[in-house]
């Protein structure tokens, strides 16, 4: 599933009139007869509803939705909020062709006039503002969200909750809460972000007709899904051996933190590491092999408990390495840190205090012959980036393609929609998980999943998305079968609920 902004949305709706030579008013057709469809077989209890329609073509497939629900039966009528003249070629066409067949349409109202029909009418349907909005939501406009916002009834929204913008980096002035929104082809870029997805209530897309060619031409963001993983996981080869399944290394653990290196090394196990070390102080191996009975172990140098300088030879074995969780931010061990990043030829995967001791060399990273994978939180990209988390939640897109241009690495931005961007600025989002994942540790065990998945599969990209997917789906996974809440949910129930989801992937 492709994810856009409305500039591309407009030149995908554009090719399809041009090249596929589908009339925009067919196109029109197609997004209101399918969105009806859908409302006459999921709402079949309702039997009357008020459609309100602005001046552009969100309007104009308000007239479409009402023609098919009241030739369906429903008792149906359109609210016009502006005049005919402010009306596009194709809303008016359509309004012409509700009136044909004896459609009702109200013009010249007011909010109040408004405030007493809307009770007649058991469902309202949105069509005021699509992705044509611009700047701050007019005054002529304004209380008409404002009274959706108000009223009881179920607020279907067409394409885009009225009045929010379909592009990250713009702030929201007012906007409809919907209940449930029918997004026409696509979805838009502020349904994965925080500030946006609260307002689309449920929803789904429907397709309109649009040629595949529209989107062979570019490369548009997409929302990675179960079949995505499906077609690239790697499965097992029958006569495969622990070799070539990545021999992985996790370096980290200061004295007193052996939790996060125990979480990632068990996780990249069992994601299917063929053979895992960790690398971390000695103290600390005891309560690790307690743990994790699989894996090996390396002692790194220490003073006081805390990494010091190390030989990086050792490391240079590996398949690929997770270093930085439970690290310490010491200064001998950011020299440690940043020499690994440094001189280590294979994929390097930095997290947690790594992020930290990466910051001052990120300017020497683009030169790797490997790819560097970074996996903050928004916390650890305002560090980076310096930009505030809120900033960076407004626009996590941009930021974080800028960021994985600029240094030429990969970054996977975590969050209820982990944002992966790759160097050449290619990004996926993977939206797997739930508000359990909110607890110290998970991002410890995604790590190990990214070191499992990267060492195994050719495509880098694709080896973050599959493995950000498999650590959602395992957290969904446990809620959904009852193993946990969102609120008891650990880590390491994290890591055990891999295998059920490997299990419906296979
Ligand atoms: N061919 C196409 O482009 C298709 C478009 N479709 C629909 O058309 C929509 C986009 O149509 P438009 O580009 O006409 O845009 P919209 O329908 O989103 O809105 C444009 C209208 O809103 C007004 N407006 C803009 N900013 C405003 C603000 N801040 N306050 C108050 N009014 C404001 C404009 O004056 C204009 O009348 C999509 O969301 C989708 O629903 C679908 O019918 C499918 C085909
Ligand atoms: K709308």
């Amino acid at each position: 599933m492709y994810i856009v902004t409305a500039e591309e949305m407009y030149e995908i709706d554009r090719y399809a009139i041009e090249h596929g030579g589908i009339d925009g008013k067919i196109l029109m057709e197609n997004a209101g007869r399918a969105i009806a469809e859908r409302i006459i077989k999921q709402e079949a209890s309702y039997q009357s509803a008020a459609v309100l329609a602005g001046g552009g073509n969100n309007g104009g497939d308000g007239f479409v939705i009402a023609r098919y629900l009241q030739q369906s039966g429903f008792e149906v009528k359109v609210f016009q909020l502006v005049p005919d003249q402010k009306l596009t070629s194709e809303a008016l066409y359509h309004k012409k062709l509700f009136i044909n067949h004896h459609g009702g349409v109200e013009t010249d109202i007011n909010v109040e006039m408004l405030r007493k029909d809307l009770p007649y009418y058991q469902l309202v349907i949105d069509a005021i503002l699509g992705i044509g909005v611009k700047g701050a939501i007019r005054p002529n406009i304004k209380p008409f969200i404002s009274l959706l916002n108000e009223c009881n009834q179920k607020i279907i929204s067409v394409d885009i909750p009225s009045g929010l913008p379909a592009n990250e980096s713009v702030q929201i002035d007012t906007a409809v809460k919907a209940d449930h929104t029918y997004i026409v082809e696509a979805p838009k870029q502020s349904l994965f972000t925080e500030w946006g997805f609260p307002y689309y209530g449920e929803w789904e897309i429907v397709s309109i007709g649009v040629p595949k060619q529209a989107y062979h031409r570019k490369s548009f963001a997409r929302r990675w899904e179960r079949d995505d993983v499906i077609a690239t996981l790697r499965k097992r080869d029958t006569f495969s051996h622990k070799g070539s399944h990545g021999k992985g290394v996790v370096i980290g653990g200061q004295q007193m933190m052996p939790g996060s290196v125990t979480l990632t090394a068990s996780a990249a196990l069992r994601a299917g590491a063929g053979l895992l070390t960790v690398a971390t102080v000695k103290d600390n191996i005891s309560i690790i092999a307690h743990k994790c009975t699989e894996a090996m172990y390396h002692v790194l140098e220490e003073q006081d408990g805390t990494i010091k300088e190390n030989d990086v030879t050792p490391f240079r074995t590996f398949d690929g390495a997770a270093i930085g969780m439970g690290m310490g931010r010491d200064p001998v061990t950011a020299k440690f840190t940043q020499r690994l990043i440094h001189d280590l030829d294979i994929p390097v995967i930095v997290d947690a205090d790594g992020l930290h001791h990466l910051k001052p060399i990120l300017n020497k990273v683009g030169k790797r012959n490997y790819p560097l994978i970074i996996t903050p939180h928004y916390g650890e990209m305002a560090m980076l980036t310096e930009y505030t988390i809120d900033r960076i939640k407004l626009s996590p897109m941009a930021i974080a393609k800028e960021f994985a241009r600029k240094y030429q690495l990969y970054v996977v931005l975590k969050g209820k929609f982990t944002i992966i961007t790759s160097p050449d600025g290619k990004q996926t989002v993977s939206d797997t998980g739930n508000a359990g994942l909110a607890k110290g540790g998970t991002g410890d065990v995604l790590s190990g999943v990214i070191l499992a998945m990267v060492m195994q599969h050719s495509s880098h990209l694709e080896a973050l998305c599959n493995a950000c997917y498999i650590h959602g789906a395992s957290a969904d996974m446990r809620v959904k079968t009852g193993r946990n809440t969102e609120i008891d949910m650990l880590a390491s129930d994290v890591i055990d609920g891999l295998s059920h989801v490997f299990h419906t992937l296979f």
